[in-house]
């Protein structure tokens, strides 16, 4: 099946700051989250997909179609949302709905009715009195109600509380049970792409540090207490991340746990004391940590 997201060695340059060489795939019908800090070029990549910002080299390919030739075509099938999207304040919700149905013949409004309840909106509310939250959960019902193919999301749950982080995220997941859809959204929030992505991305400094899906990210890292001696060995073994002496204990964080990790750290002098799973946020800030060292 062609992909909903195919980059391949995409660059884009700034004064200050490039995105290098990304090669990126998003499968159809899956959730990828994009996870990065402050400025790592989460915003810019999503703009890329979009046609809102041109790279300067690479391939772009979005929905099967490369860009910039098929931009036109490509945009009507995408719901872009980021937090520089503006409401018309002096209009009522109501007024932004039939506009979207003017221009989307896609436009569902017994979903979008049902997207009113579930996100307590009231469609004749002008939306310049909209709270941050309404506002976000307002922006995604005009998008969620055309049911684009591919969703790009910038940051959609920042700044929300839990109650309509929760909202947002229950409404994510039931768009997504249609296995023709595709999102990618960033988000600095771990637990939400936990919750809801089928895979994973970590940019940092421009650059993707870790693409893979979510099962085998989880998997693959584990979080080991040892007791024993210390020896720099511990940091040549495979996928090792982090090695931390606190004495009588020594911790390792690893991104290649196997079958081999504990007799290879067995055949080192050390017992092992607990093997624990990692969480994504712990997993991303030893990766970043460990490319900020490299
Ligand atoms: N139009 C532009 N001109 C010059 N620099 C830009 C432009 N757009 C983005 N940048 C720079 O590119 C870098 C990445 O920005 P970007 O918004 O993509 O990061 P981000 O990961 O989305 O960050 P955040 O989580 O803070 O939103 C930043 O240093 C930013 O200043």
């Amino acid at each position: 099946m062609t992909p909903a997201i195919a980059l391949k060695g995409v660059r884009k340059r700034y004064d200050t700051f490039a995105l290098h060489d990304i090669d990126l795939e998003l499968p159809a019908g899956q959730v990828m989250g994009l996870v990065g800090v402050n400025g790592a070029g989460k915003s810019t990549l999503l703009r890329l997909l979009m046609g809102l910002v041109r790279a300067d080299g690479g391939e772009v390919e979005v929905l099967g179609q490369r860009l910039p030739q098929a931009q036109v075509a490509v945009k009507r099938e995408i719901g872009y949302a980021s937090d520089d999207m503006r409401l018309y304040r002096g209009q009522t919700l109501r007024w932004h709905m039939d506009f979207v149905r003017s221009v989307y013949p896609g436009w569902d409004e017994a979903y979008a009715q049902d997207l009113l309840k579930r996100f307590d909106l009231k469609e004749q509310q002008k939306t310049g009195g909209f709270s941050h939250g309404q506002r976000v959960k307002a922006l995604l019902l005009l998008l969620f109600a055309r049911h684009p193919r591919l969703l790009l999301l910038d940051e959609p749950t920042t700044g929300l509380d839990p109650v309509a982080r929760g909202e947002v995220l229950d409404a994510l997941a039931e768009v997504l049970r249609d296995e023709e859809r595709s999102v990618l959204f960033s988000s600095h929030n771990t637990a939400d792409i936990e919750q809801i992505a089928d895979s994973i991305t970590f940019l940092h400094g421009g650059a993707v540090l870790a693409s893979r899906d979510k099962e085998s990210f989880l998997d693959g890292w584990r979080r080991i207490l040892c007791r024993g001696e210390w020896t720099d060995a511990l940091r040549q073994l495979p996928g090792v991340a982090s090695v931390r002496n606190s004495a009588p204990l020594i911790e390792l964080k690893t991104g290649a746990f196997d079958a081999a990790t504990l007799p290879a750290l067995q055949a080192l002098g050390l017992a092992v004391e607990s093997v624990e799973p990692m969480p994504l946020e712990d997993i991303f800030v030893t990766t970043v940590r460990g490319s900020n060292d490299a």
